[in-house]
């Protein structure tokens, strides 16, 4: 099937982005993994579908995809890139944007300089809402938060490391560390994301803050690896930290890829903002077989 795509991205996370909003595109698990392929197919962190709206009050379904395949409830970046791709095909002429993710509604509004603000919903931190296991486990408490024991096995040797956890929607837990650079994200990160108390893995954040309002973060994500920037991340990481009492309400997130905005009052009742780049890269079509082995 020939399948024509917008190659986007986020702080340089990035997108395969796909319009269904005249028809769904016959892709099963096999096919996300090929689009985002970057020997065999296109190349990206996840695959971004844009829907028609599914409900009244809502403009768009956004769908999206790991390069594993998987489809999962959130994408802070790919909201962004969503909401200037909808805007530049001419798809809507609204600022403001109401779209249906498997995490609830979000609501995306364009600014003037290109960028994006997404009020990307309320951070939850209850071990069930990611879900994480912890039973047994005892909880280090931390200015209103608190962190959780992880044993990490590798090479025979077990480690306990301290996690803060937040769901976006999407699960992260968050390891504070004195310099990212230097963090080995490449072995913690997969023994983190597939640690059987994340019965549907997880995100991992590598957090290193720099002053009150300032921090840098590296995330190695769910399904996909370390990419340059994760959205949701910058806004669990952040939400984690002003609830350990490290951060103020309004912070700068330095990525490898770029930086994002992310303004939290602190209440679990009110929402984090995320405030970045959206940049669309190339145009392009690509003929994937009609069957792809799982
Ligand atoms: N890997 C994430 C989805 C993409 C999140 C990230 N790219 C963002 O900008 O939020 C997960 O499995 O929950």
């Amino acid at each position: 099937m020939h399948i024509r795509f917008t190659k986007m991205q986020g702080a340089g996370n990035d997108f395969v982005v796909l319009d269904e909003t005249r028809g769904r595109l016959p892709l099963r698990r096999a096919h996300y993994r090929r689009l985002a392929d970057r020997h065999f197919g296109v190349g990206a962190d996840q695959i971004l579908s844009v829907r028609p709206s599914p409900a009244p009050g809502i403009d768009f379904e956004y769908v999206i995809h790991n390069a594993d395949g998987g489809q999962v409830q959130q994408c802070g970046n790919g909201a962004r890139c969503f909401a200037r791709y909808v805007r530049s095909r001419g798809l809507t002429h609204q600022d403001v944007l109401r779209v249906q993710t498997l995490a609830g509604v979000i609501e995306l509004h364009l600014v003037a300089d290109g960028g994006v603000r997404v009020d990307m919903g309320r951070p939850a931190f209850a071990p069930a809402r990611l879900p994480f296991d912890a039973a047994g486990l005892r909880p280090l408490p931390q200015g209103s938060g608190e962190k959780w024991p992880l044993a990490l096995e590798d090479k025979g040797v077990d480690a306990i490391f301290h996690v803060a956890i937040a769901s976006m929607g999407n699960p992260h837990a968050v390891l504070l560390v004195d310099d990212v650079e230097r963090a080995d994200v490449a072995r913690l990160g997969p023994l983190i994301e597939g640690h059987p108390r994340f019965p549907e893995r997880v995100n991992a954040g590598f957090l290193q803050i720099l002053d009150r309002a300032q921090v840098r973060l590296r995330v190695y994500e769910r399904g996909a690896g370390e990419t340059l920037a994760c959205g949701s991340g910058a806004c669990a990481a952040v939400a984690c930290g002003i609830r350990l009492g490290l951060l103020e309400r309004q912070v700068q997130v330095h990525t490898r890829g770029g930086r994002l905005e992310i303004a939290w009052s602190g209440d679990p009742a009110d929402t984090v903002f995320m405030t970045g780049p959206a940049v669309t890269v190339f145009e392009g079509s690509i003929e994937l077989p009609d069957e792809l082995p799982d």
